[in-house]
């Protein structure tokens, strides 16, 4: 029987696991990891992110390991590495996941198609999730999705042939020449992230929709799985399984729309990471056309520098940034907060702060980065424009300015309400509290309400510029979702207040 090569690439897992899966009932197969240190010198890349990933890739070698077949690593150029496989062993078939990745993924893959027919080796690609390639509308999109999610996981094999091939190790971040980055590491294995999905469902993300957007709950009430999606150690499909049976089971009714939620937001993973497949320049290029040149020309090196460090002078912008820093995560209100202050008040463009903050996020995933970037920055055009007052954020979402103390020791002896504008304080109660405004703590970049004016004022005259409507049209035909907002079967009603800014109008 034919030699199967299974590659692994952000589908780090066994179960419901397609490739290997088919690979395993055509013949004998050799599982294959590449360690591709040029993608991991790609802007958006960190050593948090391959932190985890070497967790996940350990993980697997293990599983991999107790069905019969260890995990081959291999370091370099997936070409290479394929074409010297191919030297060594003979002919193979290859099987993989389709990715929905960047540019640099996207052309490796081009590389390696050519390879495989100039090689005379066929590469048989499944879908991933819910994300569907060559789809030429979006009418019917959410009724595949749905399809996808019901079919019932796919086993992992019982057990694979042993195949006598030595993997390399797996290096650690400074061999990949990854900057030092201190941050909390989550566990990468499927078991942790099947605990973690448990106690989300059990217990943690009772009030979810209520608890979502504070950053004071978020960290708890939120399920945390970005990590495991992003990287694969859990797919899709099992995690919204795992949710409807749970939703089935419960007789909670706080409980039961907390976890209709969530799987909606399951379903807008796709929704976002199908952008980017059907228009991969969604990375590089405004949505709407007539926001290019809008902001590029102005950049501001120094307000990057701050934006990015947490030292804008603006508490909760500051404080979600620190965390974010020191966790790898933060929630998405706050992750849409940070890209309007950055989009807006301080007029960068997402092109400019997205990689920045691509590698502070453990859990990046393009499809969803790139595509949110934008809608936050408002240049898809389509979508509302939601430029947030970082000050009202900050009282609307940590009332009790825990969150603030916690990740801003410098202003801890600075009482509520002057913590959340601390550039309020006089002279005498800086001295007071111990935190002299510029020295202890920056004053602002820029003054929040003016600096958001006038953003609003030169996005809306784009908007009013001839050929808007035409193009907004355009987009509105390539990428809108045809199904609306929360839940994925009930007909639209308003977002309610806990979920309003979070509503997915496009
Ligand atoms: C500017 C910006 C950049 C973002 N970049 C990423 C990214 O690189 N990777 C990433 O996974 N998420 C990203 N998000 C979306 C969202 O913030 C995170 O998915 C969420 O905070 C992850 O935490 P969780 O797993 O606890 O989410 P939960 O609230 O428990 O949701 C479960 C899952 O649903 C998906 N999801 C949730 N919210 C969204 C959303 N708004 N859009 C698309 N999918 C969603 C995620 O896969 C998430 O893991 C971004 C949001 C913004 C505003």
């Amino acid at each position: 029987m034919a030699l199967g090569i299974v590659w692994f690439k952000r589908d780090l897992r066994v179960d419901d696991h397609e490739p290997l899966a088919r690979a395993a009932q055509a013949g004998p197969v050799i599982p294959l990891y590449i360690v591709e240190p040029r993608l991991w010198q790609q802007r958006v890349a960190s050593a948090r992110q391959w932190r985890f990933v070497a967790g996940a890739v350990s993980a697997l070698a293990e599983e991999l390991g107790h069905l019969g077949a260890p995990l081959v690593v291999r370091t370099g150029d997936a070409v290479d590495v394929l074409e010297s496989l191919r030297r060594a062993l003979g002919p193979f078939s290859l099987w993989s996941h389709q990715e929905t990745g960047d540019r640099w993924t996207y052309d490796r893959d081009l590389r390696v198609a050519a390879w495989a027919r100039g090689a005379d080796v066929v590469w048989h690609e499944f879908q991933a999730g819910g994300v569907i390639r060559k789809l030429r509308t979006r009418d019917g999109w959410a009724a595949r999705w749905d399809a996808a999610m019901a079919r019932p996981l796919i086993d992992r094999p019982t057990a694979l042939a042993p195949h006598g091939l030595a993997s390399e190790p797996l290096p650690d971040a400074a061999d990949l020449c990854l900057e030092p980055d201190p941050c909390d590491d989550a566990l990468a294995s499927p078991e942790a992230g099947r605990a973690l999905l448990a106690s989300f469902l059990g217990t943690r993300g009772r009030h979810y929709r209520r608890e979502m957007s504070s950053p004071v709950t978020a960290f708890d009430a939120c399920s945390r799985l970005s990590p495991h999606l992003a990287w694969g150690t859990l797919s899709t499909r099992e995690i919204w399984q795992r949710a409807r049976t749970a939703r089935a089971d419960c007789i909670d009714r706080a409980q039961r729309a907390s976890i209709d939620s969530f799987t909606a937001r399951l379903h807008w993973r796709c929704h976002f990471m199908q952008k980017l497949e059907d228009e991969p320049a969604i990375e590089t290029r405004c949505m709407h056309p007539l926001y290019e040149g809008l902001r590029e020309g102005e950049h501001d090196e120094q307000r990057l520098r701050a934006w990015l460090s947490g030292e804008t002078g603006l508490p909760m912008v500051d404080a979600c940034m620190r965390a974010l820093r020191a966790t790898g995560w933060l929630n998405f209100r706050m992750r849409a907060m940070l890209v309007s202050v950055a989009a807006y008040h301080l007029w960068l463009d997402w092109r400019r702060f997205g990689p920045g903050l691509a590698q502070l996020f453990t859990d990046f995933e393009p499809g969803i980065h790139w595509s949110q970037c934008q809608m936050q920055s408002g240049t898809t055009g389509i979508n509302t424009l939601r430029v947030y007052n970082p000050v009202k954020q900050s009282h609307d979402q940590d009332p009790k300015d825990v969150f603030l103390r916690r990740w801003l020791p410098q202003l801890s002896r600075v009482p509520a309400p002057l913590i959340h504008e601390p550039w309020k304080m006089t002279p005498a109660q800086q001295a007071e509290w111990g935190c002299r405004i510029g020295r202890d703590y920056p004053a602002p970049l820029v003054d929040h309400v003016a600096a958001a004016r006038m953003a609003r004022d030169r996005v809306h005259a784009r908007r009013r510029e001839q050929g808007f409507a035409e193009a907004k049209q355009a987009v509105l035909a390539r990428h809108a979702s045809r199904r609306p907002t929360r839940g994925t079967t009930r007909p639209r009603r308003p977002a309610r207040k806990a979920d309003s800014q979070q509503s997915f109008d496009f």
